[in-house]
């Protein structure tokens, strides 16, 4: 059996979609996935992107997320646009991570990823208690705040993120006892009131060239440190997202998307292996 994919990306952050919301799919599992991701062996991506029917009416459809290790996750704001895109209309969509509304853009999509958390659950309660500055470090990075836009994030505001060792210190943190579910690690540099620059470690896929939830979670963590307004421009390797983290409490994120090219494969090339 050939199944369909279409490769997109957001900023180069890429992904593999696979649409199961028409036409069923044979079950994807984590090892499946990770075999989908590798960039050797299978088709290579980020994250793989797994629509599927809504459950109830509360949304248009749901929107599942695996990490390139296989590992399933609860939300992902690049691949929010690239579906916008792909969908081509307004939608709500569920993800493990909470509903959220999108809706296509000039030039690619913006996304209502929802209102952020900043006590999540994994974080024991010393520390949860104060995650505006978390009183924890790891050799230059200190003092994080912690903020779970659906998904975690630790952000570390720092003189310059591009002198960061993030894929020396990125993996230590990701699995740090602290962070009994891992934890994506964000290095942020304040450029001006309304410009943050921003690199990313992502848990379970590691650098990466953006990432839409770091971005939502470095802005609301700089406005509520008062170092930024709370419209700004985060500008990751791969390129500019707009942010606004309205009064509503809501984060609003604007930025491109794209299709790549589309193809299928083989189900049993990927499927051997897998427990009857
Ligand atoms: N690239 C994504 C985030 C993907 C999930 C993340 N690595 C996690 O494990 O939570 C984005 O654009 O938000």
């Amino acid at each position: 059996m050939r199944v369909p994919f279409t490769k997109m990306h957001g900023l180069g952050n890429d992904f593999i979609v696979l649409d199961g919301r028409e036409t069923a799919l044979p079950a994807i599992s984590g090892r499946i996935a990770a075999a989908l991701a590798d960039r050797r062996e299978g088709i290579g991506c980020d994250q793989l992107i797994l629509l599927e029917p809504a459950p109830d009416v509360s949304a248009d459809f749901r929107m599942r997320i695996f990490n390139a290790d296989g590992g399933e996750v609860e939300a992902c704001g690049n691949a929010s646009r690239a579906v916008a895109l792909l969908h081509g209309r307004p939608a709500r969509v569920l993800t493990d991570g909470g509903v959220i509304a999108l809706e296509p853009a000039i030039g690619g999509a913006r996304v209502d990823m929802g209102v952020p958390r900043f006590g999540w659950d994994e974080i024991p309660l010393a520390y949860a208690m104060d995650t505006l500055s978390m009183p924890v470090g790891w050799e230059e990075l200190e003092n994080p705040s912690a903020v779970n836009v659906g998904n975690p994030h630790l952000i570390f505001f720092v003189s310059d993120c591009d002198a960061v060792e993030l894929d020396r210190l990125g993996p230590e943190i990701e699995r740090d006892p602290l962070f009994p579910q891992r934890v994506n690690v964000n290095v942020a540099t304040i450029e001006a009131p309304g410009r943050i620059r921003l690199r990313v470690w992502e848990r379970g896929a590691g650098l990466t060239r953006a990432c839409g939830t770091g971005a939502c979670a470095t802005a609301v963590a700089a406005a509520r440190r008062g170092l930024t307004g709370r419209d700004v421009t985060v500008t990751l390797p791969g390129g500019p997202l707009d942010i606004s983290w309205r009064d509503d409490g809501r984060i609003l994120m604007t930025g491109p998307a794209t299709e790549s090219f589309r193809g299928s494969f083989e189900w049993e090339d990927y499927a051997k292996g897998e427990a009857e």
